[in-house]
């Protein structure tokens, strides 16, 4: 991991969490606080409080008591509120169905790709008036993914790095004849929720990576029934000692003043903005200084 001083990063820590988690285990000083953003409300207060030291902030999903659907998350408000609070690393945490036979419920993946067809939610931060294109060919950030991958070993959690993560529009699970699509695509998992999550994070210019804790073999699998709500919960109910462990865990390693992410994260605009100066639209950049200062006024 890179040391670079000249540049000293000292961590917020993140935490999204998805169906089932609905809070996190061990915080200190904890206080719920309401987060304003140019891009709405997020899906909940946020949850800031300090574990071993480390300033983290936890926000719901899909809201305390899960009032929200995947399609109407704000996802942009939520990404935007992470930052505000001043969070660097963002680990998501997701339910999802599983696409392998080898990935049975209880399991956990490292996600490291995604194939993203939902169709009804905002996805970008940048508009008319002020356009940026970043790369997301490498999505989730690895420096986050090896301390989960260290935290599972020591943990004993049964994992796997890497895997494609199928994000659908939801909210109706898939058809089989999707699921089988999606198989012969080699995806891993299937969730409703980490795009644009993930999109919006890099436009963020936020390290952020997904473990996906897998609850059902979504409706492909002949032996095992498919996918209800009633298995999610229970299985997460399950899962959920262990995520909280998990993140726990990553908390102290992640926190560590550090440099630059090694990835790259915290410098994914560098290269993304074509608009002209003269062609911005100055409501837009208004919006976009949380986002996007640090290049906006260079
Ligand atoms: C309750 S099952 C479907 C629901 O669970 C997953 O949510 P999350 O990623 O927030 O854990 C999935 O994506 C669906 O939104
Ligand atoms: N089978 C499934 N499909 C979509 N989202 C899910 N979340 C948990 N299980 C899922």
């Amino acid at each position: 991991m890179s040391t670079n001083t000249a540049h000293a990063v000292h961590p917020v820590i993140g935490i999204i969490g998805g169906s089932g988690l609905y809070d996190i285990a061990g915080l200190e000083n904890k206080e719920w606080r309401t987060v304003v953003t140019p891009w709405g409300a997020p899906s909940d207060k946020l949850l800031f409080g300090i574990l071993d030291g480390i300033r983290c902030v936890f926000l719901p999903r899909h809201g305390r008591g899960h009032p929200l659907p995947p399609s109407r998350l704000n996802y942009r408000a939520n990404i935007a509120a992470m930052k505000i609070a001043g969070v660097t690393d963002i680990i998501s945490l997701s339910a999802v169905g599983s696409l392998r036979e080898d990935l049975p419920p209880g399991h956990f993946v490292i996600v490291d790709q995604f194939i993203d067809r939902t169709f009804a939610r905002e996805k970008s931060f940048f508009d008319t008036g002020c356009v940026a294109h970043v790369s997301v060919a490498d999505p989730v950030c690895s420096r986050i993914g090896d301390v989960a991958e260290a935290k599972l070993k020591e943990l004993g959690i049964t994992y796997t790095r890497g895997g494609t993560y199928l994000v659908m529009e939801g909210p109706q699970f898939s058809t089989r004849a999707e699921s089988e699509l999606y198989r012969s695509w080699n995806c891993s998992v299937i969730g409703m929720t980490n795009m644009p999550e993930a999109k919006l994070a890099r436009e963020a210019e936020l390290s952020y990576a997904t473990i996906a804790m897998v609850t059902d073999y979504d409706c492909w699998h002949a032996g095992h029934d498919s996918v209800t709500v009633d298995a999610v919960v229970r299985v997460m109910h399950a899962n959920a000692d262990r995520a909280r462990s998990l993140v726990k865990a990553m908390i102290p390693e992640l926190g560590k003043t550090r440099g630059l992410c090694p990835a790259g994260c915290d410098r994914a605009l560098e290269h993304a903005l074509i608009t002209a100066p003269a062609k911005r639209d100055p409501a837009l950049l208004s919006r976009l200084e949380v986002i996007a200062g640090r290049v906006l006024s260079v």
